[in-house]
């Protein structure tokens, strides 16, 4: 069995080739039309999802228990995520027969399996322009949306302005991955601002909204962070994600906003209607949302409207961390990353 640390699994996420993420993504939605498949039949379920345990510890901060099984793999997740600061645990995986495949941290898989899981829509949208991207937060998951929306969209991106409350982790985020993607995408203008050194803050969003094709939400706040007037002063059709937001307190996006599309796309519609601050404060209904599995199923146009806003809500699954594990074991495997020690 393997183990990868945070330094492995980032090894090979950052070494990834675009066709090895397309793989990835592929399997990803695999996956997700299989969970969506389960939902809508009656045949008993052998997905063991949307299901996890909130476990509040003593620091009061939260640490969730996901187990999950795509019945060739089955696996958990054991993640903390601390009141400030990436969520940090592990994945285990297992084969059928019980014998362990692997232990990762979970670090950056949790980033990027989101990231990716948002990408399986953003990757599809062809009415959508993505010159113009703008990203809420400066964590984990904004850089993994960035990574990805860069190598599945490379010819088409062309300004990323990355908007943040504080400027330390806006200074961290360039100093370990802009810097470096500046020179790899010499075509892409990086612009990061903070409302903590930019005296008109409030101005600068409100003109890069309006200029935005594509806007990615990653932060844990109980507030929409724009009106739905900053965008609708300058109506074209958007891809509007928020995946920071995954309490009923907590809130990214406001109730126009996330009405402003036909159907709401989510992960999955049980988990976000108990759990997404955006849906419930909008009262949403099932029949409001169109679930991605469904949507990847279909393979094509049915569900998805070819004009106005497409907005993305996903509040995360252990499917993605089982199947997105597995993916990595098996790269790590053949290129001899990682620890190997003996089954138990
Ligand atoms: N949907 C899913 O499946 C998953 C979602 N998440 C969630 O995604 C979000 C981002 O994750 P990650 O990048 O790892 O997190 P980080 O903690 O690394 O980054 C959070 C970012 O959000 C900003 N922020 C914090 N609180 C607020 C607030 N009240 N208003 C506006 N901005 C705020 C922080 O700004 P500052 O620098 O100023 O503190 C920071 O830039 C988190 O909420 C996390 O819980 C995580 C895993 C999976």
């Amino acid at each position: 069995m393997l183990i990868l640390t945070n330094h492995d699994v980032s090894n090979i996420l950052l070494n990834l080739s675009s066709e090895q993420v397309r793989q990835l993504l592929n399997s990803l939605g695999k996956t997700l039309s299989l969970y969506s498949k389960e939902q809508l039949s009656n045949e008993p379920k052998c997905l063991h999802q949307p299901h996890r345990s909130n476990i509040v510890t003593k620091h009061n901060d939260t640490t969730l228990v996901m187990p999950s099984s795509d019945t060739t793999n089955t696996g958990v997740k054991i993640v903390t995520l601390p009141h400030n600061g990436s969520a940090t645990g592990a994945n285990l995986v297992i084969e059928p027969t019980g014998a362990v495949v692997g232990m990762l941290n979970a670090a950056e898989v949790t980033a990027f399996r989101t990231a990716l899981t948002i990408m399986t829509l953003f990757a599809r949208v062809t009415h959508i322009h993505k010159k113009n991207i703008i990203c809420f937060g400066s964590g984990r998951q904004v850089e993994w949306h960035i990574r990805l929306a860069l190598l599945l969209a490379p010819t088409e991106v062309q300004n990323i302005v990355i908007l943040n409350r504080g400027q330390s982790r806006l200074d961290q985020l360039e100093k370990d991955a802009i810097a470096s993607l500046r020179t790899r995408y010499p075509q892409v203008d990086f612009r990061l601002v903070s409302r903590e050194a930019t005296p008109d803050f409030d101005a600068l969003v409100q003109l890069n909204l309006s200029l935005a094709d594509v806007v990615f939400c990653c932060t844990p706040s109980t507030e929409p962070l724009f009106p739905f007037r900053d965008l609708a002063s300058s109506p074209k059709p958007r891809f509007i994600s928020a995946i920071g937001s995954y309490k009923p307190h907590m809130q990214e996006i406001d109730t126009e906003t996330l009405l402003s599309g036909g159907k709401i796309f989510v992960d999955s519609k049980d988990a976000c209607l108990q759990e997404s601050g955006e849906l419930i404060t909008a009262n949403v209904k099932p029949d409001q949302l169109a679930e991605i599995g469904e949507f990847l199923a279909s393979d094509g146009s049915p569900g998805i409207p070819s004009t106005g806003n497409i907005v993305f809500k996903c509040v995360g699954m252990g499917i993605m961390d089982l199947v997105i594990s597995r993916g990595l074991l098996d790269i790590a495997d053949e290129a001899a990353i990682g620890q190997t020690v003996a089954r138990f």
